[in-house]
């Protein structure tokens, strides 16, 4: 009796090494990071007083258990923040830009402090179509330094372009970005980074769920050799043609941890599914 209950004992023993050997092998899916998801909608330059009312209310009645960000427009931020207390959806703001300056005479541009008064707790950094009219590293560097000291959380947007991607210059592109953007900056507690392949944004075109990983991979590894473990707790998220039908799948990959979303965060429907597809993924 006592012979039998310790080789069932050892058996369960070898059954449990045997799993937890076979998980831990299983480095793109499977395994639980900790990481809670975070799913950013960028408007970009879209949407009207009249849509964002229908869209807050269509996003509360989804209930969806994710962390959840909307980053519209500026003249929308305080609009907004209102229709999220009204119906109180658990939804948190973000904005699309910041300038790296406190305040003075830079027309047309946002400070952080106007920012945090408009109830943003997250900026969109470096953003591959801010980069195309004229954003440079060195400005990007600026704004995730204000970013972080004035208390806001920024997604800093990297990404390669097609061209560079056939030419195998991907790694050397994301590292390079990711470097500059950080220069000089110690706390990065509150760092949030989205890999956004250019040739995926608005194309239809998304990156499959092992790209995404394997690039998502390298920024990790490139925190984590520059600021050690604490590169395990920043949540890397996916954009790129993000939708409903590829959510669970890029969702499912040990270093994606959410998404920013384009085109199909405009419809409150699609999004909360893209939404559900990560809880799930
Ligand atoms: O640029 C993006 C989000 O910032 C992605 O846009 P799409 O989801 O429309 O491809």
């Amino acid at each position: 009796m006592e012979y039998s209950r310790s080789i069932q004992m050892y058996i369960s023993q070898l059954v449990e090494e045997t799993v937890r050997e076979v998980l831990g092998n299983q480095s793109n899916s499977g395994e639980t990071s900790g990481r809670q998801k975070l799913i950013v909608a960028n408007w970009k330059m879209n949407m009207s007083l009249q849509t964002i009312t229908s869209f807050v209310e269509k996003l509360t009645l989804a209930h969806v258990r994710s962390d959840v960000v909307i980053c519209p427009s500026f003249p929308y931020l305080f609009p907004l923040s209102e229709l999220i207390q009204k119906f109180n959806c658990d939804v948190e703001l973000g904005a699309q830009d910041l300038h790296w300056n406190e305040s003075g005479a830079y027309t047309g541009e946002v400070s952080a402090k106007m920012l945090l008064e408009a109830d943003c707790h997250y900026v969109l950094i470096g953003h591959s179509e801010r980069r195309d009219s004229g954003e440079t590293d060195e400005m990007i560097s600026k704004k995730v330094k204000q970013a972080i000291s004035s208390g806001l959380k920024p997604i800093l947007c990297v990404g390669e372009s097609q061209g560079q991607r056939q030419i195998g210059k991907t790694a050397e592109v994301i590292r390079k970005q990711v470097l500059l953007a950080l220069e000089g900056i110690e706390d990065i507690s509150s760092l949030v980074i989205a890999y956004e392949p250019v040739w995926a944004i608005g194309t239809g075109l998304s990156a499959t769920p092992e790209q995404a990983q394997s690039v998502h991979q390298l920024i990790r590894k490139t925190i984590d050799v520059q600021y050690g473990s604490i590169s395990e707790s920043i949540p890397l998220l996916y954009g790129g043609s993000v939708k409903p039908e590829n959510a669970s799948g890029l969702s499912a990959m040990t270093d994606i941890d959410g998404a920013l979303v384009g085109g199909a965060s405009l419809d409150a429907e699609s999004f909360a599914a893209i939404i559900r597809g990560f809880e799930r993924g």
